[in-house]
């Protein structure tokens, strides 16, 4: 990645634990580094392939004039994503911001904060086979283009699918979409069940049917283990139903565990382990 640098630019805002802060305001300085990919616009000549850094100084001062918090760590957090969301290009930015006024009654130059943050790839599943399953799923995909911090890049065809698993139910719709987003990963899963929860979904039977139901499958090339989040989904390599929407999408992507790309898993699932048909006939 290829970076531009703002350093130290002036802000007066009104940032502050104390009441005073909040009515007198200060001088804050304000530096970014932005992570992006420049050949284009350097080889090219055109600022349409860039972030105009006259454009992000003037909404770094605008923003952080006309939104005063108490904690430069709140400040930071809010004008990163703000940022990120209103700069498409930009992958990632490393912000810092710098408080030298702040009321602390010793001699210093600064107290200041730095994060990171950036966009990140999600590949997420999602099924259906209770109700109308299309209109669980279409709301469901709405839900997510229209959250702040989600860009939803790719969704793939719906498949139809018998059940897997043992249980006998109806048979299912699948797929999958590929996002971008700026939620954790568990914040992403927090997301995704209240999804579900607004379909109405209950957790009755293992296994058993739903109105909805979205997995994270991949986030970047991360492995988590928690009580609560197992990614890669540990499941996905056994089922054509998400392997299929995923070659659909990333037929190159690697597994970051067993290094195999969605193509190869798909094309070594043995033949009792296919779920999909089309107009009545196995895919
Ligand atoms: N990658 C993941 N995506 C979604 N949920 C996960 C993941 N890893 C672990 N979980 C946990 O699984 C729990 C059960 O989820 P859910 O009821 O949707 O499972 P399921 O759909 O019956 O099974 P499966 O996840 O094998 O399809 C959730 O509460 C969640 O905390
Ligand atoms: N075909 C199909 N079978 C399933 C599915 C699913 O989405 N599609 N989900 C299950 C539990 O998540 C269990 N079995």
């Amino acid at each position: 990645m290829d970076t531009i640098t703002i350093k130290d630019l002036s802000v007066y805002a009104y940032h502050g634990l104390s009441p005073e802060e909040g009515v007198l305001g200060q001088n804050f300085f304000i530096s970014a580094e932005l992570s992006l990919d420049l050949h284009a616009a350097g080889m090219g000549d055109n600022i349409t392939k860039t972030i105009n850094y006259a454009a992000i100084c003037h909404f770094i001062n605008e923003y952080t004039r006309t939104h005063p918090v108490k904690l430069i760590e709140a400040a930071a957090e809010q004008l990163a994503e703000q940022i990120l969301i209103e700069f498409a290009p930009l992958k990632k930015i490393s912000l810092t911001i710098k408080k030298p006024s702040a009321p602390i009654g010793l001699p210093l130059q600064y107290v200041s904060v730095t994060i990171t943050r950036s966009w990140h790839e999600a590949f997420v599943a999602f099924g259906s086979n209770l109700g109308d399953r299309k209109k669980y799923i279409n709301t469901a995909l709405d839900t997510l283009r229209q959250t702040e911090g989600i860009q939803l890049d790719s969704v793939s065809s719906f498949y139809s699918s018998t059940p897997y698993g043992g249980v006998e139910q109806d048979d299912f719709l699948n797929g999958a979409v590929l996002l971008h987003t700026l939620f954790t990963p568990l914040e992403l899963l927090s997301l995704l069940q209240k999804i579900e929860q607004a379909a109405q979904r209950k957790h009755t039977v293992h296994w058993g049917p739903r109105t909805l139901d979205l997995d994270i499958l991949f986030y970047d090339n991360e492995i988590i283990r928690t009580a609560t989040l197992i990614v890669p989904h540990p499941d996905m390599i056994n089922r054509d139903f998400v392997l299929k929407p995923m070659v659909e999408l990333a037929p190159y992507k690697l597994h970051p565990l067993l290094q195999k790309s969605m193509q190869e898993l798909y094309a070594a699932l043995p033949p009792d382990q296919l779920h999909l048909y089309k107009e009545g006939k196995p895919l």
